[in-house]
């Protein structure tokens, strides 16, 4: 049983859309393809993996150090301990041979892109889907049937006002989402909370919004805006600063009576603990959003969840940034809150399988083997290419 080839290739994802810190013009994605020898349903099986959005495709160091290390890594080291299937655990360490701790830089995104292609694979040789798996090997053996989703969108575009604001909301609610999120933090306070009101108008009431400030302000901008949004309850206010600065998010925290919510932008075992540690965050009311295609992939990922436990914490308190099929399936598997969904943006990976509408804010997974991409018409059609 081995790996026979590992091909990558960057793919674009632009568009106008801008949060209050970048655009998203130039953004693109790595998509990878790692091929196997082993043979389902008549066929050699190949696991597929991609980037997620807000980071740009780390084809660099794919091609230059994580690839060449897969590939020439020895049959035997990269087995589980029974020889039947690959074990993602020791490929995470040989991908991560000779890679110094701290400072984790695109590395993270790389390993978690390959990492997801190597899930993938696992639950393909295994021919069951990744949410099966992880329940049964790593999860207490049963699933969430559905999971909650939330309909992450309300960018800064060009020409887009407050009208076109409320249509594109009112399309999630009628494509099945309880929940949507929008963008503050772009312009000028009294222009957001213009905004909000206008967002809370479609969706009923604040609980069914949240507030993506994508770390733009500093801490008496955060505390400014905290103040000025606190009576309208929102879901969750996220990211107000930067997400490394731990003492922002305590000041904050003890001012802001509401949920809050971060961590996108935390990339490893070792920030996410840091955050627990000092960021004076609530396990009873606060959300956790590390994102593994991030973040050095679910074998980082469930590092963390153990960390989460050990400091009174829950899988229930995370729901993943980057609404693609691998968190879907960690949430099922491994009993997450539920996970992020890009309705029609960062296309062909925001969304999940065909045929499996949103319906009162839950989602269905299929019952492909692996991560479900064949599920997903578009999405297949791209990574097939490989
Ligand atoms: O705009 C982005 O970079 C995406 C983001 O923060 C989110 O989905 O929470
Ligand atoms: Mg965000």
């Amino acid at each position: 049983m081995k790996i026979v080839d590992v091909v990558e290739r960057a793919v674009p994802i632009s568009s106008n859309i801008a949060n209050a810190f970048i655009d998203f013009s130039k953004m693109n994605a790595s998509i990878v393809a790692v091929k196997t020898d082993v043979i389902r349903n008549g066929k050699p099986v190949v696991g597929y993996g991609f980037n997620s959005n807000g980071r740009y495709a780390p084809s660099g160091i794919l091609r230059e150090r994580f690839i060449p290390r897969l590939l020439e890594a020895k049959s035997e080291d990269i087995l589980n301990e029974s020889g039947t299937n690959f074990s993602p655990e020791k490929i995470f360490d040989i991908l991560m041979a000779n890679e110094k701790p701290g400072g984790h830089g695109e590395r993270t995104v790389a390993v978690g892109t390959l990492d997801m292609a190597i899930w993938d694979a696992v639950a393909k040789i295994e021919e069951v889907p990744l949410y099966k798996l992880l329940a049964d090997q790593y999860g207490d053996g049963t699933i969430d049937e559905k999971v909650f989703v939330y309909a992450a969108g309300g960018y800064y575009f060009p020409g887009k006002g407050l009208p076109e604001l409320q249509d594109e909301m009112k399309s999630y609610l009628d494509m099945g989402y309880s929940k949507v999120k929008m963008k503050v933090g772009g312009v000028p306070l009294k222009e957001d909370l213009k905004r909000i009101e206008a967002v809370i108008n479609v969706v009923g009431t604040g609980q069914n919004l949240m507030v993506d400030v994508n770390g733009r302000f500093n801490l008496e901008e955060a505390i400014e805006f905290g103040n000025a949004i606190k009576d309208y309850h929102l879901f969750w206010y996220e990211e107000a600063g930067d997400p490394l600065d731990y003492q922002l998010q305590e000041e904050l925290s003890k001012v802001y009576p509401h949920a809050m919510a971060t961590g996108e932008n935390l990339f490893s075992l070792q920030d996410a603990t840091n955050l627990i540690r000092y960021a004076g965050m609530n396990p009873k009311t606060d959300f956790l959003q590390f994102d593994c295609a991030l973040s050095y992939g679910l074998v980082e990922y469930m590092k963390i969840l153990n960390m989460l436990e050990e400091n009174g914490w829950s899988s229930r308190n995370c729901i993943p940034h980057g609404g693609h099929q691998m968190s879907l399936n960690i949430a099922a598997g491994l009993k997450l809150y539920g996970n992020e969904s890009y309705p029609g943006i960062f296309q062909p990976f925001g969304g999940f399988a065909d045929g499996h509408a949103v319906e009162d804010g839950f989602v269905t997974l299929p019952d492909a083997p692996g991560i479900g991409v064949e599920a997903k018409e578009q999405l297949y059609d791209l990574l097939k290419t490989l």
